[in-house]
């Protein structure tokens, strides 16, 4: 798949009104370390019943040359072998499995065929371990979008990690050396809710220890505590990542509320702006509270997330920060949520690509008056702090 930063710099997306009436069919992308229990949590959802009519398509995506055929047994009562799962094969739950050895995009493209059979697609990206470009190519890709993809809107990517091994499979991410982001660092950083699996197999430790880490990556997704997948799909489906506002933050499944008392490690800075910087092995996040803004502010916010999401840089620099052939500054995603004029807007952005939309007054309940801009990405020092915290001053 082609690396998206090659790629032209895109337009900012204007939504028809006719496109907004348009009836999707919501996909999740499930992504996860090796062995983590990706296969686990299908299974389950394959083979209980929980009421919905979920298509699975359980294949390696995007790549055509050498496709990975998944072998997950699925037993019906028609084929109690599983034998024939490799095409498509309706469950008595009335799940749809779909694992054909095809190329990802032709496999939802016949998927499509079958609309109405469904309501929501599961595409596991077992060995593709970044989920940004699949996401940026179901949200927004125009392209995509004009054929079999516009009856598609993404929902949400869902990173399985695994209790036990993550924080070392993290901490020893080889790609991690300051100038690639590593792959697994990349999943956290661009999932919308994180499944803690494995639990039972891990030290009360060794889980606050691994949430702690996931958190500095990732703030703002919310983190559930598994074993063997179990949890409500409530959390997992539906989700609407890249329309509704970032989840305020909930405490991890398990109930730990980072304070003063921790005693484990902090990385982290904050300021009396209510900002925080945390940074690990060549991953930041970076968070900044937004006050309610006026329109000129908005217009400076938004020519900033230019100068940011499009020429890796700060607008203060005037040349692209670059360290060994790659740009210092890189954001894999962004969220944020803001009041401009008395209405409150969404930010939402998977690597370069963004969007602001507004939130109408049925949608902004409970949600504060001051807001925050969340970025994950590489090289999000003070320094793009501080250039931030101006836009609002
Ligand atoms: N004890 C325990 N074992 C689990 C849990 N979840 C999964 N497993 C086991 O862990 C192993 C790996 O699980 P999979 O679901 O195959 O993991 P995966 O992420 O699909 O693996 P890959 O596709 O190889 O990356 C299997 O033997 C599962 O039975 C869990 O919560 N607890």
């Amino acid at each position: 798949m082609a690396d998206f930063y090659e790629d032209d710099i895109p337009e900012l997306i204007e939504h028809s009104e006719q496109e907004k009436e348009h009836k999707h069919v919501p996909l999740t992308i499930i992504c996860g370390f090796l062995g983590a229990g990706k296969s686990t949590l299908l299974k389950r959802i394959l083979t209980e019943r929980h009421g919905y009519r979920i298509a699975v398509i359980m294949n390696e995506f995007g790549d055509t040359a050498d496709i990975e055929s998944k072998a997950i047994n699925v037993s019906s009562p028609d084929d109690p072998e599983g034998a024939t799962s490799e095409e498509f094969l309706e469950l008595a739950n009335g799940c749809l499995c779909c694992s054909i050895k095809d190329s990802g995009a032709a496999a939802i493209e016949k998927l499509m065929e079958k609309k109405g059979a469904f309501d929501h697609i599961l595409l596991e990206t077992t060995g593709l371990a970044d989920p940004g470009p699949i996401a940026s190519m179901f949200w927004h890709n125009e392209e995509f979008a004009s054929g079999f993809g516009r009856d598609i809107a993404l929902d949400g990517v869902i990173c399985v990690v695994d209790a036990m091994f993550g924080k070392q499979q993290m901490e020893e991410d080889h790609s991690s050396d300051g100038v690639n982001i590593g792959e697994s660092l990349r999943q956290i950083a661009g999932s919308d809710v994180i499944l803690l699996n494995k639990v039972d197999l891990a030290t009360p430790e060794q889980l606050f220890s691994t949430e702690d880490l996931i958190q500095k990556i990732n703030p703002v997704s919310p983190i559930h505590r598994t074993v063997r997948g179990q949890i409500d799909l409530k959390h997992l489906l539906g989700i609407s990542a890249y329309t509704k506002p970032p989840p305020p933050k909930e405490p991890s499944t398990g109930g730990h509320i980072h304070t003063a008392d921790c005693k484990h490690d902090h990385d982290e800075t904050a300021d009396t702006t209510g900002s925080t910087h945390y940074e690990i092995r060549g991953i930041s996040s970076l968070q900044v509270s937004c006050p309610p803004l006026s329109r000129a502010q908005y217009d400076r916010l938004d020519e900033w997330l230019r100068s940011v999401l499009w020429e890796n840089r700060i607008p203060e620099e005037t040349s692209e920060p670059v360290a060994d052939g790659a740009p210092s500054l890189q954001v894999l995603r962004c969220k944020g949520t803001f009041v401009v004029d008395g209405v409150h807007h969404v930010l939402q952005g998977v690597r370069n690509m963004y969007d602001i939309s507004e939130l109408d007054s049925s949608q902004t309940m409970g949600i504060p008056e001051v807001g925050k801009v969340v970025l994950i990405g590489k090289g999000l020092d003070n320094s793009v702090r501080r250039s931030l915290e101006n836009v609002f001053n």
